[in-house]
């Protein structure tokens, strides 16, 4: 069973597709990044899934039900952080964590409060209002919230847009620890190498269609054309050693730029041999790294292409 499967999942505002005849699928246990430029679509196909607007036409289902009938299993299995979280603003955050708590039935809510005001960071503020609240201390609220009730699935719209360097990290660890609780986290984001670092999945949706999805490791290999890249420096590095690391076989394309060699390679054990040539004709190579290809490359890149990848 998949956490989220749609099938032909369409919105149409009057002659506007914002969504377009989607089919995403999203394994269970995976963080899957559900990426797409300004006006894409991931808000409409999130407020879809949480049943607050309805498709125009197709289907989708959440851990296997259908989200047209059965909006109340839903809700029990499913939290959801959106863009800007609500709150009874002149109430605490703890008082917010109560009202939103018994609304869902929440078992043991006081010390299940506790331990989330603990795992979110809000520890010495729980009991200021939320009117108080910084940006940041909204979004670890928003989060509190949405795990009140245990989740399997947790969708997240942009959970760390505007948050600071720690308050984003503590956000990618909370992130980090549900998946090793078994929750599938769904997340939208604008904010690349956060989704590269934690997302094990890759959608990408552009003016409503989705034209990737894959594992991240597989969409970041398949972009680069499958090459692999290293990164040499040596203090003599010049363009002389260029045609030596190019004879290799295997080796695609090679620069040298400011004592640096770039290459691009079919396999990765080809750097050893680059390495024993380049020593062998004098370079006096003091490290060799590899070079991964970042999501914001990769996004940029088929973002940018008309054809749809799938
Ligand atoms: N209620 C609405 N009425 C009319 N058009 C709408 C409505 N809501 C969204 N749209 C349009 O649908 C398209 C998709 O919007 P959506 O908010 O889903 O995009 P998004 O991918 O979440 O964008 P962003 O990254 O900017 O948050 C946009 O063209 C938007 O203007």
């Amino acid at each position: 069973m998949k956490a989220i499967e749609t099938h032909g999942l369409t919105k149409d505002y009057g002659k506007l597709k914002a969504v377009n005849g989607l089919d995403l699928k999203v394994n269970e246990g995976s963080i899957y990044g559900f990426l797409g430029p300004n006006g894409a679509g991931k808000s409409t196909t999130i407020n879809m899934l949480m049943g607050f607007i309805r498709p125009t036409e197709g289907t989708a289902t959440i851990m296997g039900y259908d989200i047209s009938s059965r909006h109340n299993e839903i809700s029990n299995i499913t939290g959801y952080l959106p863009e800007r979280p609500a709150f009874y603003e002149n109430m605490t955050g703890f008082k917010n964590m109560s009202y939103f708590g018994k609304l869902l039935k929440v078992p043991d809510l006081q010390p299940r409060i506790a331990e989330l005001i603990k795992t979110v960071g809000l520890e010495g503020r729980e009991n200021d209002r939320v009117r108080t609240y910084s940006h940041g201390m909204r979004q670890r609220l928003g989060i509190a919230i949405s795990l009140l009730g245990n989740p399997k699935l947790l969708i997240l719209d942009e959970p760390t847009t505007g948050l600071d360097p720690q308050g984003s990290h503590d956000i990618r660890k909370i992130i980090k620890e549900l998946k090793n609780d078994k929750v599938t986290i769904f997340l939208s984001s604008h904010i690349l190498h956060e989704v590269q670092e934690i997302c094990d999945e890759v959608g990408i949706i552009k003016n409503g269609r989705l034209i990737v999805e894959k594992p991240m490791d597989n969409f970041l290999r398949s972009t680069g054309g499958n090459l692999h890249m290293i990164e040499i420096i040596a203090p003599n590095m010049d363009a002389s050693y260029s045609g030596i690391a190019g004879n290799i076989s295997g080796v695609q394309k090679v620069t040298v730029d400011d004592g640096r060699m770039s290459v691009m390679m079919e396999r990765p054990e080809i750097a050893e041999e680059i390495n024993i040539a380049l020593i062998g004709a004098g370079c006096r190579v003091r490290s060799i790294t590899e070079v991964k290809p970042t999501l914001e490359d990769a996004f940029l890149k088929v973002v940018s292409e008309e054809h749809a990848e799938v």
